[in-house]
Formats: C-alpha cells, sequence, structure tokens
C-alpha cells in the first residue's frame, strides 16, 4: 500500500490518522459474529468465539490495522484478545466501536463498559451505531451525542461520528451542537446497489467533509444477509467477469476498489487469508473513470438493500 495510491482516491481523508498513516480498509465484527452469539444459549454469550480471535489475528498479522466493533456485536472480548495476542501496539491500530442505544443505557454508561470490554483508555472512533432508536427509548440523539462530546473532551475518544444516519438526522446535530463537534464519519451500507442508503447522503457528506465508511460492499457478490446466495442473474455479474479480467483483480477487489472510489472506506471481513491479502491490496490498482461509471449505471438498475430495511425503504 503506498501513500501516493492513497491520496490519489478521494475518500481517504487523512484527518484519520493511525500513528501518522492514514485510515485504511477496516475489518469488521458484525453481522455473522453477532447472529452466532445471539444463537447460542444464554450463558454461553459472554464466552469469546476463538474463531473470530483467530480471523482477526489472521487480518491484524497480514496488515490490517482498522477494527470496527459494537456493543450490539457483543464481540468486544474477541476483539481485546486479538489485539493482545498480536502483540501490536494500541497507538499502532485503529479501533472504532459503536453505542447500542436501544439497550436503554446511556451513551456514557456503554462507552464505560466498552472500554472496560476492549481493555483499552481510549476508542479511535465512537459512532452512534443508529437514529432509530428514538420510538422505542426516551433518550434523543442530542442526549446521546452530548455525552459522547464529554467523552471526547476527557479523552477518551478520538474522533466522533454517527452510523445509519440520513440528512435529516445529521442536520439535528448540526443544529444543537458547535462545529468542532460535528461528526467526521457516517458508515452507511453501500454498494453498487445501493448507492445512496438515504436520499442525498453521498454527495451531502462529501460536502460537509464526512468521511464516509461502506458496510456490506460485497453484497452484489453473495447476498448473504438474506439468504438469498444466487446473485447470478443480477446486472453486475454481467460485467465483472470483464472487469476482473481487464485488471486482472478479484470479484471482491472491484467492488471494494469501487467503493473507494467512489469516495467511501470499505469495512468488510473475511476468514480467508487469501481474501483478506486481496482486500489489502485495493490500494494497488485503479479502476478508469469509465469503468466506475459503468458499475454505477450497471448497478442503479438494481435495487437491494442487506440492512434496516424497515426504517428506510
Ligand atoms: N453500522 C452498521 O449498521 C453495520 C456495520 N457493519 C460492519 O461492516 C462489517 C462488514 O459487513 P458484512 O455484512 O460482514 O459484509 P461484507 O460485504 O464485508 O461481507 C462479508 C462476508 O463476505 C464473505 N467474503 C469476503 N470476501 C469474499 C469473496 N471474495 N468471495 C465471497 N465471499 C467473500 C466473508 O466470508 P468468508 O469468511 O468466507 O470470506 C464474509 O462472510 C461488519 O462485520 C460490521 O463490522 C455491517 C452491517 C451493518
Ligand atoms: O454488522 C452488523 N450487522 C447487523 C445486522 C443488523 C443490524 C445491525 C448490524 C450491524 O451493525
Amino acid at each position: 500500500m503506498t501513500k501516493d495510491n492513497i491520496d490519489s482516491v478521494d475518500s481517504a481523508k487523512n484527518f484519520c490518522t493511525v500513528s501518522g498513516r492514514p485510515l485504511v480498509i477496516g475489518t469488521g465484527t458484525g453481522t455473522k459474529w453477532q447472529w452466532l452469539k445471539k444463537g447460542r444459549p444464554i450463558e454461553e454469550r459472554n464466552k469469546p468465539i476463538q474463531e473470530l480471535i483467530d480471523q482477526l489475528l489472521l487480518a491484524l498479522n497480514n496488515g490490517y490495522y482498522h477494527i470496527d466493533t459494537a456493543e450490539i456485536y457483543t464481540t468486544h472480548p474477541e476483539v481485546a484478545e486479538a489485539v493482545k495476542q498480536s502483540g501490536i501496539k494500541r497507538e499502532d491500530l485503529w479501533i472504532t466501536s459503536k453505542y447500542n442505544p436501544y439497550r436503554q443505557v446511556t451513551a456514557a454508561e456503554a462507552i464505560k463498559s466498552t472500554l472496560a470490554e476492549l481493555q483499552t483508555d481510549y476508542l479511535d472512533l465512537y459512532l452512534i451505531h443508529a437514529p432509530f432508536f428514538e420510538d422505542e427509548a426516551s433518550y434523543s440523539i442530542e442526549m446521546a451525542w452530548k455525552e459522547i462530546i464529554e467523552a471526547k473532551k476527557q479523552g477518551k475518544i478520538r474522533y466522533i461520528g454517527v452510523s445509519n444516519f440520513s440528512i435529516p438526522n445529521l442536520e439535528r446535530i448540526f443544529k444543537a451542537f458547535e462545529p468542532e463537534f460535528y461528526p467526521v464519519v457516517n458508515q452507511i451500507e453501500f454498494h453498487a446497489y445501493l448507492q445512496n442508503q438515504s436520499a442525498g447522503i453521498t454527495d451531502y457528506c462529501k460536502k460537509r467533509n464526512i468521511l464516509l465508511e461502506a458496510y456490506a460492499p460485497l453484497t452484489p457478490l453473495f447476498r448473504i444477509q438474506s439468504g438469498e446466495a444466487d446473485t447470478e442473474g443480477d446486472p453486475l455479474r454481467k460485467i465483472l467477469p470483464a472487469l476482473s479480467d481487464k485488471y486482472q483483480k478479484t470479484d471482491s477487489q472491484i467492488l471494494l476498489r469501487y467503493a473507494l472510489q467512489k469516495g467511501y472506506l470499505p469495512i468488510t471481513t473475511s476468514s480467508k487469508v487469501q481474501r483478506i491479502r486481496e482486500t489489502l491490496a485495493i490500494y494497488e490498482f485503479e479502476l478508469s473513470a469509465d469503468d466506475v461509471a459503468l458499475i454505477d449505471k450497471q448497478g442503479s438498475t438494481f435495487h437491494f438493500r442487506s440492512f434496516f430495511n424497515s426504517n428506510f425503504d
């Protein structure tokens, strides 16, 4: 990964740094793992999953330094263990976690337990996981944000941000708080079949200098989340083989690079060493503007959303 490659991409906002290095693609600990834990008997949910520790170690040993976790995933213990076993210094890693507003625990309390579970003094990035909780809790986005700002002032969090926020959600924060405490990241679902998680969000975040993180960037390859694994007839399948051939890259590398060039920092995950290495290599090539436009065009003929369907559609 060279710095020149990274600088050439819109999305690589250099304000987020890890020991002087720019923030790059992150390895996720959600979806598969949170569902796996949820399916376990209650007394076993706190037991760390060895398979996830191994997967994280594989990622860290192969060059990842950005880990994405969340309170709702219950994967903090695995992250803590993998970081410990990796021997990598804390300051050489970027750890993101997210506030689970549905749990009816305040953000201040959640930050305290998150730091304890992760066995760290600070988080690099802390996000409000979703804005949809106000119907269920007597706690508002503004109240949570105020406590998150306080934690930032106390040095417990380096950067603050949000996830799954729409323009109206973001504007509430802009209205209620000083620019110094505006969110620097919005982590949302992004892939060719969902180029705007909510109306106008991509351009809006870019204009407001909010770094976009893309979760579920590989959705066009396998719609695992919905159980619809057969994507053979999907429109992108028609152009991916030729692009793969042209750039001598795998389908997933093309899709991750596409996310990067669209201004998103991808968050992805894999248990396979070959795939882990491939994902890091997305900084070593560039898609032409015409090919990005082709993916845009072909992708926009099909709509697919993996997460939070009832909240958005
Ligand atoms: N803020 C939010 O609301 C959300 C955040 N997230 C975050 O984003 C992360 C990534 O999202 P996720 O849903 O996992 O989506 P991804 O699109 O990254 O898919 C990951 C899955 O793809 C498989 N995979 C990886 N590479 C390939 C390949 N080349 N060919 C076929 N399969 C492949 C992996 O399986 P294998 O191990 O076999 O390689 C893994 O199960 C989450 O872990 C979480 O941290 C996710 C959803 C919502
Ligand atoms: O990683 C995630 N997988 C999910 C599934 C449902 C709701 C939120 C999430 C995540 O954040």
